[in-house]
């Protein structure tokens, strides 16, 4: 990200912002509510317009092409996204059609949730709703991870295991961006800071 100027509304949520995000590392983008964390995950992946800047994926310009920055990426946003009418495994399954029911299912066990395959989600609590979305990441090949606020209503032992992935992902040369606003247990990441 070169030089990053992203304007919301009246306000400049950034300017001249400049960060890379190498292969194994883990980038954890910090500041207060509305700094503006999300709008940059959004404005990196084209869903926000940015004024000014430029961003390069692999050494090429995708400022105004991305698809391969989208074709190589994962995003998993701050809300769960979950449909309540559907069982847990049903939603997994539509972020994941592709997966083999098998894989479903393990990704679902790794996250706690493999008695829960057959309950719709409407009978789940916020904690088990965000671990379905979680178990994406036991399912993807994606290289390079934005997760936005994704410790949100897990417990202790959901956070150790999402941090787990984490740091499996990062050991075979993935990259994540990260928003969070609680410390990161086990990880150390490079900190971009965005003044409120
Ligand atoms: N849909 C929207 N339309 C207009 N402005 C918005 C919208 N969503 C957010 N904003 C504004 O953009 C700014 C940045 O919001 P953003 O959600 O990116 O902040 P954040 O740092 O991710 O906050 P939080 O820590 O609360 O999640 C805020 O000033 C907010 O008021």
């Amino acid at each position: 990200m070169k030089d990053l100027w992203i304007e919301r509304g009246e306000r400049d949520l950034c300017r001249h912002l400049t960060f890379s995000v190498q292969s194994g590392e883990l980038v954890r983008i910090a500041g207060e509510n509305g700094a503006g964390k999300s709008s940059l995950m959004k404005s990196i992946l084209g869903w926000l317009h940015f004024a000014e800047g430029t961003l390069e994926f692999n050494g090429e310009d995708v400022t105004q092409h991305r698809d391969m920055l989208l074709q190589n990426q994962l995003y998993l946003g701050h809300t769960p996204g979950i449909k309540n009418v559907f069982t847990a495994l049903e939603n997994l399954k539509l972020y994941c059609p592709d997966a083999a029911e098998d894989d479903l299912e393990q990704a679902l066990v790794q996250v706690q949730l493999g008695a829960f395959a057959d309950t719709p989600a409407a009978q789940l609590s916020a904690g088990q709703k965000r671990r379905i979305a979680l178990a994406r990441l036991w399912l993807t090949d994606k290289a390079l991870w934005f997760l936005d606020e994704p410790f949100t209503a897990l417990d202790v032992k959901g956070v150790e295991a999402l941090e787990k992935r984490m740091s499996e992902h990062l050991s075979v040369g993935g990259a994540i961006v990260i928003t969070t606003h609680q410390p990161l247990l086990n990880l150390s990441p490079k900190v971009i800071e965005l003044a409120a």
